[in-house]
């Protein structure tokens, strides 16, 4: 018989009573939460190497560029490091005047005291105080019943303001959390926090944060919204009551959690940038900004240069972001498969500056973040036409024709089978110019001059005369016809059928090229393209001709 290790979970059923009048599922978000960033003490807890004074000050300052206005700065009774930090933000005057720094407290008279003494001198200043609810932990760790754990809440409330009113130049708030409320019976939760808020002495003109974690995410998101809706429902005096939510990550789905959350009432959201944090992490505060930026509503923070605040959070945490984080990953913005960077190229082709954002594959407009188009689509054996002719366009000005991009697509593909590496842009033009603008044996142009003259019929005739490089021999021709090119294909006296052409300047100013590219048949071959640039356009097109029937010889074409 097959074991079943699944047999030893029991799924957590937050109600045993009927919730199905939830309303959270038709609601919209339309405005951005309170954030509040818990880095500096969720993030920092949970780091192999917890973060130097040095590297917290720089995550600090670098959280108040982005816009936080709430900022969890460490447990400072649990730490030194944490205590002097606390210190230097205050003795160094470096908490703006709109931001609370917020500190987080267990149920304890000694952490208490010492957490409101490292706030001593602060502008604005929340004590966090925290203890958990879940059966779990009333069994396990506190051993208490819970109307034990309810009075334990309360006498920590009462040591928080007992400790408060030692610093009264502060302006403080309180934020309490029934830890792990996530496995909480909700009523059971909601007692708490309303004896909390009794204890408190809630009102309009004295607010309580009621923080409502998923310390360890336990359901599917929805069962996390209706214990937010039925928590925002039975609350006393809901209105002095600021909802937030912590969601962990457990289940992989704290970002749907949270946006849930909000959907069901909450009005702040706890976490951390990139979902750094305990375990599999705290929400991740720049996805869920973000989300909402693509929404169409302002999240109140500016991630506008997101490789900046990457970069921070990878110095400061000591731990990278992975390539595919949604918005920042090295390679989210990039595009390898064919028919991505096909859409993906005809998207920015169409794309208006003033038109809302529509190209395909691409949530969200990379430059918005400050990151580049350049690094949009990358080259390698899954790629299709679209990509390589994205990369020839935007680094080499050069705008194949449709038909030429298939036919230099299998050159690439060869290249990159061959190597199993990706082509950049650089390598991508060498490849061009090796197969099309370096096809200069047997045949290459020496020299040409045209003149025309009235055909008698209202046009112009035109006469080539050139002289040719076939290997080592030097051949003179001459040749008319109605254009500079069907004189040129006269002159060379080869059965070419001539099938399509294009031509397009690159660069501008002085540096300006001609960029021609012809596709041609020789004798019963198949079509191929060449390609010339020169200064000139008329050189530049014989130069091409001259490519295609190289490429033509080269390819064992006989004439
Ligand atoms: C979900 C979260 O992230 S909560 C935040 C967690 N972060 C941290 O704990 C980081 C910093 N913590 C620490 O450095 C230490 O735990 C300290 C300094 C706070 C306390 O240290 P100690 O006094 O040595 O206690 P210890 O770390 O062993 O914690 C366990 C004790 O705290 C008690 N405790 C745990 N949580 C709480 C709480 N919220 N309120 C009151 N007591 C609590 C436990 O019951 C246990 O008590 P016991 O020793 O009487 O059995
Ligand atoms: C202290 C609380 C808010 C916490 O960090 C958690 O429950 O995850």
């Amino acid at each position: 018989m097959l074991s079943n290790p699944a047999s030893k979970y029991i799924p957590f059923k937050p109600f045993t009573q009927d919730f199905s009048d939830r309303t959270w599922p038709s609601k919209t978000i339309t405005k951005p939460p309170i954030w509040m960033s818990t880095d500096l003490r969720d993030g920092n807890q949970s780091l192999i190497e917890p973060m130097s004074v040095e590297r917290k000050l720089r995550f600090f300052k670098h959280l108040l560029q982005i816009g936080f206005k709430e900022i969890e700065v460490g447990f400072p009774s649990a730490s030194q490091t944490d205590f002097d930090f606390v210190r230097t933000l205050i003795d160094d005057n470096l908490i703006p005047d709109d931001v609370t720094i917020i500190v987080l407290t267990q149920a304890r008279e000694d952490l208490i005291n010492r957490t409101a003494e490292a706030c001593a001198g602060a502008k604005n200043a929340m004590i966090h105080m925290y203890n958990a609810t879940a059966p779990a932990f009333r069994k396990i760790v506190f051993k208490m019943t819970q109307d034990e754990v309810r009075d334990f809440a309360v006498a920590g409330t009462r040591m928080v303001k007992a400790a408060m009113a030692k610093y009264p130049e502060v302006n403080w708030s309180f934020e309490y959390s029934p830890e792990v409320f996530s496995t909480t019976e909700p009523d059971f939760a909601i007692s708490v926090c309303n004896a909390v808020s009794a204890e408190w002495g809630t009102s309009a003109e004295r607010k309580i944060i009621f923080n409502l974690p998923a310390t360890i995410e336990a359901t599917t998101p929805n069962l996390y919204a209706d214990q937010i809706e039925y928590f925002c429902r039975h609350i006393n005096d809901r209105e002095n009551v600021i909802v937030s939510v912590h969601p962990h990550n457990d289940r992989g789905t704290a970002v749907a959690a949270a946006e849930l959350a909000v959907m069901a009432g909450a009005d702040r959201i706890e976490g951390c940038l990139f979902g750094s944090g305990e375990r599999t992490g705290n929400v991740d505060l720049v996805t869920l900004a973000l989300n909402l930026y693509t929404q169409g509503i302002h999240p109140g923070l500016d991630f506008s240069d997101i490789d900046a605040v990457r970069l921070t959070a990878e110095y400061c945490n000591q731990l990278p972001v992975h390539p595919r984080h949604p918005y920042v990953g090295d390679l989210v913005f990039t595009a390898f498969s064919g028919s991505h960077q096909d859409a993906i190229k005809k998207g920015f082709a169409q794309q208006k500056a003033d038109q809302p954002w529509e190209v395909p594959y691409l949530p969200i407009d990379p430059a918005d973040l400050g990151r580049s188009y350049d690094a949009v689509i990358r080259v390698n054996s899954q790629s299709g036409k679209g990509g390589i002719a994205y990369l020839l366009e935007n680094e080499h000005g050069l705008n194949l024709p449709r038909r030429l991009q298939i036919e230099f697509s299998r050159a690439i593909q060869r290249v990159t089978d061959e190597t199993g590496t990706e082509v950049n842009g650089n390598a991508v033009f060498d490849i061009f110019n090796k197969e099309y603008l370096q096809q200069n044996k047997p045949w290459h142009l020496i020299s040409h001059r045209i003149t025309s003259s009235d055909n008698g019929q209202g046009g112009s005739l035109f006469t080539l005369e050139a002289e040719l490089g076939y290997g080592e021999e030097v051949r003179k021709v001459k040749g008319h016809g109605d254009g500079s090119i069907s004189a040129f294909i006269d002159a060379l006296n080869l059965p070419i059928r001539f099938m399509d052409y294009h031509e397009h300047a690159i660069g501008s100013g002085e540096k300006t090229n001609a960029v021609c590219y012809v596709e041609l048949r020789l004798g019963e071959s198949g079509t191929g393209f060449g390609v010339g640039i020169h200064k000139d356009i008329v050189t530049a097109s014989f130069h091409a001709v001259l490519s295609a029937i190289n490429r033509h010889i080269h390819a064992g074409i006989t004439i």
